[in-house]
């Protein structure tokens, strides 16, 4: 079953330039999907509208099958967003807390003490987030994801600005999540974590999926993502 299914969706800032032009792809159960795109090319937008913080003009959203701005599809997704904003006024086991009663998770303090040593907070969990650093935010934002469990998390930029050893925790807690049957929507510039972690790209550009494939057949056909991305930058097609 697909757990997110995007179909058609066009969306305009201004109501005169599509920002997403008849979008159409899915993330089916138990799978990491990457979304990759240059600048600018609508990749946060879509998962605005993914989210329902941005209202798409046309098309439709659907996650776990329920109609994406229904509490039953705002359920099943989390959302990590490319900034790190955090309530600056609450601890982290306060956020995580927090999240847990609108995602009505019962939350395991200790499960997420634990993951606040592995990713190098040891001691930090009971801080109030205004005086972490920016990488620390960044981890608490994939702590509190790791302990949600969602069917569905859509990771935007989150990645930027941690330390390879959190990086590789990170990788590591991603590929348990998949296993779980979880899936992940994967939103990088980072094309080297995508080659390691993603089963199938959806490449965006200038608002238009250009490519939608397995990760191992886009390596098998040009190199690596990178070339692939190379290739159709510099394609007549564009
Ligand atoms: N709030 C806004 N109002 C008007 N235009 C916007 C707004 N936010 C984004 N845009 C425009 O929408 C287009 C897509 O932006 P978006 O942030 O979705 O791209 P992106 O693929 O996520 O880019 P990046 O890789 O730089 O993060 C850009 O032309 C951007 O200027």
């Amino acid at each position: 079953m697909n757990l997110l299914d995007v179909q058609n969706v066009s969306y305009s800032y201004d109501g005169v330039i599509n920002v997403l032009a008849d979008v159409s792809f899915s993330v089916e159960e138990e799978a990491i999907v990457g979304l990759v795109g240059p600048n600018g090319s609508g990749k946060s937008t879509l998962i605005k509208n993914i989210f329902d913080l941005l209202r798409f003009q046309s098309g439709s959203l659907r996650v776990g099958g329920y109609e994406h701005a229904s509490v039953e599809a705002k359920s099943l997704g989390m959302y990590l967003s490319s900034n790190d904003y955090l309530p600056e006024f609450l601890t982290a086991r306060e956020y995580i807390s927090l999240l847990g009663s609108l995602f009505c998770v019962d939350v395991d303090h200790s499960q997420a003490r634990d993951l606040f040593r592995r990713f190098s907070m040891d001691g930090r969990y009971d801080d109030v987030i205004e005086d972490y650093s920016h990488g620390m935010r960044k981890k608490t934002q994939l702590v509190s994801a790791l302990v949600m469990r969602r069917p569905l998390t859509v990771i935007d930029e989150t990645l930027n600005g941690i330390d390879l050893e959190a990086l590789h925790l990170s990788e590591k807690e991603f590929r348990c999540l998949r296993d779980e049957g979880r899936s992940i929507l994967l939103c990088t510039h980072d094309f080297a974590i995508l080659e390691r972690l993603a089963d199938r790209i959806v490449f965006l550009d200038l608002g238009q999926v250009v490519r939608d494939a397995p990760t191992q057949d886009l390596i098998a056909e040009h190199g690596s993502v990178t070339a692939m991305v190379f290739d159709y930058l510099g394609s007549e097609d564009r």
